[in-house]
């Protein structure tokens, strides 16, 4: 059985014998063009951190990613060479331990883990350490002891604040949150650069907390793979996730459908054949019949509805359980003989509705038992909702195959904005937000989607953007100011050169603007220059 006392006690020793010799000997010189990315996670559900482990190795940087493995990473990462450095996981025994137990004893583990990483795994000092915050304990602490020790410049990557996270746990005035907040304050203050997801970050910690170093906003943006999905597309990605349809409660469901050849939302169907009028007639969804098929989104589809949550207690999953309760209320309303007069037409109707939540997390179980749980008791007709974690090439098919997201994210701190809704965006995907503070830094109300507070309000977006649906006039609307909002923001605003002091040097620093465009566009103009800066003043000493 591993034994992790003797484990802890061999790092403890390697880390010390290793501080006393770097303590008393010269700094080591870091090399040119490496560099180490750390997040103090699952590495696979780390999005932002993998693509700057991408854009480092495109720009020529050997790059080691050092995190938790778990899920599968982006497969760019293997091609492009990004070595990945696995820390060691808690083992479970502990799991089950009181949080105040628990806490010191996973970050020991922590501090031992990372730094085995960051002076053994790694041979050559890197010339830059990226680290994501939060977590900020003990990571903020270790990197700046690790670039002291090795001579690597440090740039901190602020997604969200750490002690707020934790406030959300232990109440805002816990001795612990203050305890975080000076922590964070203390190691976060210095780097060669600051990196913020949103510009209110940036304003929120600059000043306050007095940063010192190049700062710079650098907003989620998604990879130029994140587009609209094509028929064949969905068709591929439905048929590789026929299993996970396959309970009886969903079969009575869906559509009646016979993969390969069709899915719930797919058929083949004849070149030149009418739309939708294709589902029925099995001779035109033979394959094997003569003329050519191609896959076409069949008429009689449910509507899909995408969310991404990491399940945490600041993604409150109950407003979207609730709102899917009112929706099979108003859809029984809308479409079952009882209620429905001769008068009412067609465009009335409301489409069933799939609900597909991706994403790992912590209150999973509880609220998919919950799903269950309403869906069984209340006897669901329009409404079902499923949990699928996706392999990350099939995850942009499907947010590219849906007809809206919901983004249930409501940020600790007041200062982040979701990944997932900027997903959302890159595959073509209007989406209803919670609105919170600084979410219009992204989402604007009634152009690239709707912000609701509550599950009500939730609903009747829901039901005016789908009614009708295949041909639901407010979903056609939405996408319709949903291209002309993302594209005109493609092409003006863009950011503008700014000139900051630092020391004696004169940086220039690309301020981004509302500017919507890729990740690699964004990660080129604004970080390329401030890593590369060397390299430019070479070129220009040559030219000279
Ligand atoms: N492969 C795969 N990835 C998934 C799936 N579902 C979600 N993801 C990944 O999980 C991310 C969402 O993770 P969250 O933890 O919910 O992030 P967020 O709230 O949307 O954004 C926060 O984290 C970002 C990254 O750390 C930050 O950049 C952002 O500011 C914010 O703090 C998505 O962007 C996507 O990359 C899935 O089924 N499969």
């Amino acid at each position: 059985m591993f034994d992790f006392t003797i484990a802890l006690r061999i790092l403890i020793t390697l880390f010390i014998v290793t501080f006393i010799r770097n303590a008393f000997s010269k700094r080591e010189r870091a090399a040119l063009r490496i560099v180490a990315v750390l997040v103090l996670g699952d590495i696979g559900r780390s999005p932002r951190m993998m693509y700057h482990a991408e854009s480092f190795a495109n720009a020529q940087f050997q790059t080691y990613l050092v995190g938790y493995a778990g899920s599968k990473p982006i497969p760019s990462l293997v091609r492009i060479n990004v070595e990945l450095v696995h820390l060691t996981e808690t083992p479970s025994m502990f799991k089950g331990l009181p949080f105040l137990l628990l806490a010191p004893l996973k970050i020991a583990l922590q501090i031992c883990t990372v730094l085995s990483a960051l002076l053994y795994t790694i041979p050559r000092p890197p010339e830059y350490i990226i680290v994501q915050n939060p977590p900020s304990i003990p990571t903020l602490a270790l990197v700046q002891l690790v670039c002291w020790l090795r001579g690597s410049k440090l740039i901190i990557d602020w997604h969200n604040l750490g002690y707020s996270i934790l406030a959300l746990k232990l109440g805002e005035k816990h001795a612990l949150v203050r305890i975080a907040r000076k922590f964070e304050k203390f190691f976060g203050r210095s780097a060669h650069i600051h990196l913020f997801v949103t510009r209110a970050m940036r304003d929120h910690l600059v000043k306050p907390w007095d940063l010192r170093g190049i700062k710079v906003v650098l907003h989620d943006r998604p990879p130029s793979y994140f587009k609209r999905a094509e028929d064949f597309e969905t068709h591929d990605l439905f048929n590789k996730l026929a299993p996970s349809f396959s309970s009886p409660s969903l079969k009575e469901f869906l559509p009646r459908y016979n993969s390969p050849r069709s899915t719930p939302f797919t058929h083949l169907a004849h070149q030149g054949a009418p739309y939708g009028a294709l589902s029925l007639d099995p001779e035109l969804s033979d394959p094997s019949s003569p003329g050519s098929t191609f896959p076409a989104l069949r008429a009689d589809r449910p509507a899909l509805l995408v969310s991404s949550t990491s399940w945490t207690p600041d993604e409150d999953f109950s407003i979207l359980l609730d709102a899917l309760e009112m929706y099979e209320k108003r859809a029984r309303q809308a479409n079952e003989e009882e209620y429905v007069s001769s008068d009412d037409n067609e465009s009335n109707k409301l489409p069933k509705l799939l609900a597909i939540v991706t994403g790992k997390g912590p209150q999973k179980e509880f609220y998919m038992n919950e799903v269950a749980r309403r869906e069984k008791e209340q006897g669901w007709r329009w409404v079902r909702c499923r949990n699928l974690w996706l392999e990350a090439e099939d995850y942009p098919v499907l947010l590219g195959s849906a007809d809206l997201g919901v983004c249930l994210h409501s940020s600790s701190s007041n200062l982040d904005l979701p990944m997932k809704v900027v997903d959302m965006f890159g595959c073509g995907l209007p989406v209803c937000a919670l609105d919170f503070p600084c979410l219009s830094e992204l989402v604007k109300d009634r152009q690239n989607g709707y912000t609701f507070k509550t599950a009500d309000e939730l609903t009747s977006q829901l039901t005016d953007i789908l009614r009708g649906f295949p041909d639901a006039p407010q979903l056609a609307r939405l996408r319709e100011s949903f291209k002309q909002c993302m594209s005109s923001n493609r092409h003006t605003k863009h950011g503008h050169r700014q000139h900051r002091s630092r020391g004696d040097e004169r940086v220039q620093v690309e301020e981004e603007g509302d500017g919507w465009c890729s990740w690699a566009e964004n990660w080129n103009r604004v970080v390329k220059p401030l890593v590369l800066r060397d390299v430019e003043r070479e070129e220009t000493s040559l030219i000279w």
